[in-house]
């Protein structure tokens, strides 16, 4: 799905932390938000996802203007589109992995045949196999952020929102989980990373510096 934002501006506590901003992230791609600490990456990321709203411009959905979505419709492109990896990883700490990874699925109520199977394949991909049982409070920072990326796969979201990915990783994990990016994008979802890690923006396709 073509993510657009169109000259897009937003104020926080009355500062203004985008002005103006247009950006195109175009399906089967990986665009890296990038700039400097504080520049509104992680803001404008939050806008493209329907999580923040603008105060001017537009977000479009694959040309539809989605600007003024209701909660309702927010939530349909969550539930049916989207996944996001963000900094506080939106896991939930009291459930199992194995919940985790599946409750987007099984919260729409969608049946998934060969759904344990699937379940063991995510996890062997991000390198989870054998903690299914396991309280996701028990895991590390690096492994949270593998398990809410083991629920977009689970989920085959089209479109990917991700906040500093790699930034509690180590070298293998992270080279592990930049290629597990890369794929969702050569099966054509649209992935938006926003990252201050080089070898991330040397994986990316295209490179948006916000606020430039
Ligand atoms: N909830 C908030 N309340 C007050 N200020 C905020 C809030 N969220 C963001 N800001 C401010 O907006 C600006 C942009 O923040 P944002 O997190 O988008 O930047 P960033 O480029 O992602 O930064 P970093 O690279 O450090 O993660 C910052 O100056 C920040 O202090």
């Amino acid at each position: 799905m073509l993510i657009e934002g169109q000259d897009l501006s937003v104020a926080i506590g009355g500062r203004p932390v985008l002005e103006g901003e247009t950006i195109s992230c175009e399906p089967g791609m990986m665009t890296a938000l990038v700039g400097p600490s504080g520049c509104g990456k992680t803001t404008l990321l939050h806008c493209l996802g329907l999580l923040l709203p603008v105060d001017q411009g537009r977000i479009l959905n694959g040309g539809k203007d989605v600007t003024k979505y209701s909660t309702e419709a927010r939530r349909r492109f969550w539930r049916d589109h989207a996944a996001f990896i963000l900094q506080d990883y939106g896991i939930m700490e009291e459930e199992s992995v194995a919940f985790n990874v599946t409750m987007g699925v099984s919260l729409l109520g969608k049946r998934v045949t060969g759904n344990q199977e699937r379940l063991m394949e995510v996890l062997e991909q991000t390198g989870l196999q054998g903690r299914e049982k396991e309280m996701a409070s028990h895991l590390s920072g690096g492994e949270k952020q593998r398990l809410a990326l083991a629920r977009a796969i689970y989920k085959d979201a089209s479109v990917l929102f991700i906040d500093e990915p790699t930034a509690s990783l180590d070298a293998a994990n992270r080279r592990k989980v930049i290629e597990l990016f890369s794929d969702f994008a050569m099966r054509g979802s649209t992935v938006i990373v926003a990252t201050h890690d080089s070898e991330m923006i040397n994986a990316c396709d295209v490179l948006h510096e916000v606020g430039s």
